[in-house]
């Protein structure tokens, strides 16, 4: 389980957060939709702990990642805005790598890389060099990195943007099932259709604040829209910086 509660965060005068709660639960894939400056990076950046917000928590399983961020990153994998593989490393050597950071050593962490090397099917690539690796081959690498210490929340921010159709719905794919395994998944987007079909449940932020949360279809409802986009533009007023 994810939850932020009251964060507020400014760099400089720019208030990036302003009084932000959501929660995101078990079993569940959670959406966060909002144009470009919305906030929802420096949410996500929050709750994993790399950054401090002036007031607020971010919870991870209900552990305070800036009390206690080791405890907190057990629990989370995380797949980043901008991500990079290392081009001269295999993919078992990259996941390794992020295996040795989460504490894994030994048989306990090759049992580990085993399992996730085949829980998304990359055997094939497992002991090649990352450079030359296709778009989704890089997308499941980062994936099983995220993974492999099997925390119970997966984090992604705007995880599609760059992907071809074939690697981004492979990562669907991927998502759906991980929420069929009871796991916590919230993901950043301003792709509108994305959001819509994937997202048990829609957290709407514009200027730092929810301005909504529901399904999909409560929002329609609660905005008497037929269409999702219509509803996201009756709830913040526009729809400059998304994407249908
Ligand atoms: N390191 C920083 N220094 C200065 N301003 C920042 C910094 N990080 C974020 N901001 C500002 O905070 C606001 C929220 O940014 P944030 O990146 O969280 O938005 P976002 O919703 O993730 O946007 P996008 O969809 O464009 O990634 C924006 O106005 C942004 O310019």
């Amino acid at each position: 389980m994810l939850q932020v509660n009251n964060l507020v965060k400014h760099f400089g005068d720019i208030k990036a957060l302003d009084d932000l709660s959501f929660l995101a639960e078990d079993g569940q894939i959670t959406g966060i939709l909002g144009p470009n400056g919305a906030g929802k990076t420096t949410a996500l950046r929050v709750l994993y702990g790399l950054l401090e917000a002036e007031e607020g928590t971010g919870l991870i399983n209900g552990v305070d990642s800036q009390v206690s961020p080791q405890l907190a990153r057990k629990e989370i994998g995380i797949f980043p805005d901008k991500f990079g593989l290392y081009e001269r490393l295999t993919a078992r050597e990259q996941i390794s790598y992020f295996a040795g950071l989460h504490g894994l050593k030994g048989k306990e962490k090759e049992q580990a890389l085993d399992d996730v090397i085949e829980k998304l099917d990359i055997a094939d690539i497992a002991d090649r060099r990352c450079e030359g690796f296709s778009q989704g081959q890089r997308m499941k690498v980062i994936i099983a990195q995220a993974l492999v210490h099997q925390p119970q929340n997966l984090i992604l921010d705007e995880p599609t943007r760059g992907l071809d159709v074939m690697s981004t719905r492979i990562l669907r794919e991927i998502l759906l099932e991980l929420k069929q395994q009871g796991k916590c998944i919230l993901f950043s987007s301003h792709v509108m259709q994305e959001v819509a079909a994937l997202c048990d449940k829609v957290i709407v932020v514009a200027n730092g604040k929810v301005a909504a949360v529901g399904t999909p279809q409560e929002l329609c409802e609660r905005t008497g829209k037929t269409e999702f986009e219509d509803a996201f533009v009756a709830l913040i007023g526009s729809d400059e910086g998304i994407a249908a």
